[in-house]
């Protein structure tokens, strides 16, 4: 069982949802990234998205392209996020950490030699935003093998078929994108996302994360009633953003307490 699979199935044994935060590498300055990720870990994290900035990130809105912007900036690459992810395993062995990015830094790398360096370093699942599962059936399967969990993203948009395509390869957790747009949207319509998860459930096993326009503990909580983890990205990088740098760690770690403390009500 993958370490993504034991957290879900410990969360489920004990009848809580899982919280997800997002943080960008390299943002928002360099050599913070570390001390942020056991911050999130002690504010309650369960698995952790690591942002793997790139210079035209699709699917992000103006916050996370921000992020990313000065990440690249302060010269931050891939190999950088690996290290990162490893020297963080010299001290936590047990959050998971899914890798996200898009799939051009990873081609550059080649994309045996990534999934080689990503699962020595400890990486637990990876989310290639524009790789569908029918345009990377290899990569997919390279990561499997190495023990690493491919997660997909499915959206409003979503056919059934594209529904039952992903629940057949999908791994980790499943990502519903809650909105049409892009990250940081402030659409969030919670009652659509319920209604579209059992359709989903009923395609998979894997459990289910929703992202997109969560910002706070009333849209988190409101969405794990019917989701099993919640992701929170760019009100996170936000705040980093926002809070002048020697009270990052601890706004960060005081925010997803909070989270924490309503989602476990
Ligand atoms: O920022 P939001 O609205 O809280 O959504 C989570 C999201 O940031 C994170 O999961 C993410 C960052 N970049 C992505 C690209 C595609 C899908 C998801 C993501």
């Amino acid at each position: 069982m993958s370490k993504i699979a034991k957290v879900f199935a410990e969360l489920k044994a004990q009848g809580r949802k899982g919280l997800v935060p997002f943080i960008t590498a390299g943002d928002p300055e360099p050599g913070l990234t570390l001390e942020l990720l056991h911050a999130l870990v002690r504010g309650g994290a369960d698995v952790i998205e690591l942002g793997v900035p790139f210079s035209d990130p699709m699917a992000d809105g103006p916050v996370i392209q921000r992020a990313s912007e000065r990440a690249l900036s302060h010269g931050t690459t891939l190999k950088h996020c690996i290290e990162i992810v490893k020297e963080f395993r010299q001290t936590n062995d047990h959050t998971p950490i899914v890798l996200m990015g898009y799939a051009n830094p990873i081609e550059h790398m080649g994309t045996e030699v990534f999934v080689k360096t990503a699962k020595d370093a400890g990486v637990d699942g990876v989310l290639v935003v524009d790789y569908p599962p029918e345009e990377c059936e290899d990569f997919a399967h390279q990561c499997k093998q190495a023990g690493i969990d491919p997660i997909f993203l499915l959206a409003p948009t979503s056919s059934q078929e594209r529904i039952d395509q992903v629940g057949k390869v999908a791994a980790g957790y499943i990502y519903y994108v809650s909105l049409k747009g892009v990250t940081g949207a402030a659409n969030l319509d919670t009652k659509a996302v319920a209604s579209i998860i059992p359709q989903i459930r009923a395609a998979s096993e894997v459990p289910i994360a929703v992202g997109f326009g969560i910002r706070d503990a009333q849209s988190a909580v409101a969405v794990g009633q019917t989701a099993d983890a919640v992701v929170i990205g760019s009100r996170i990088v936000q705040l980093l953003e926002e809070t002048p740098s020697s009270q990052r760690v601890q706004s960060l770690e005081n925010f997803l307490k909070d989270i924490r403390k309503a989602l476990d009500q």
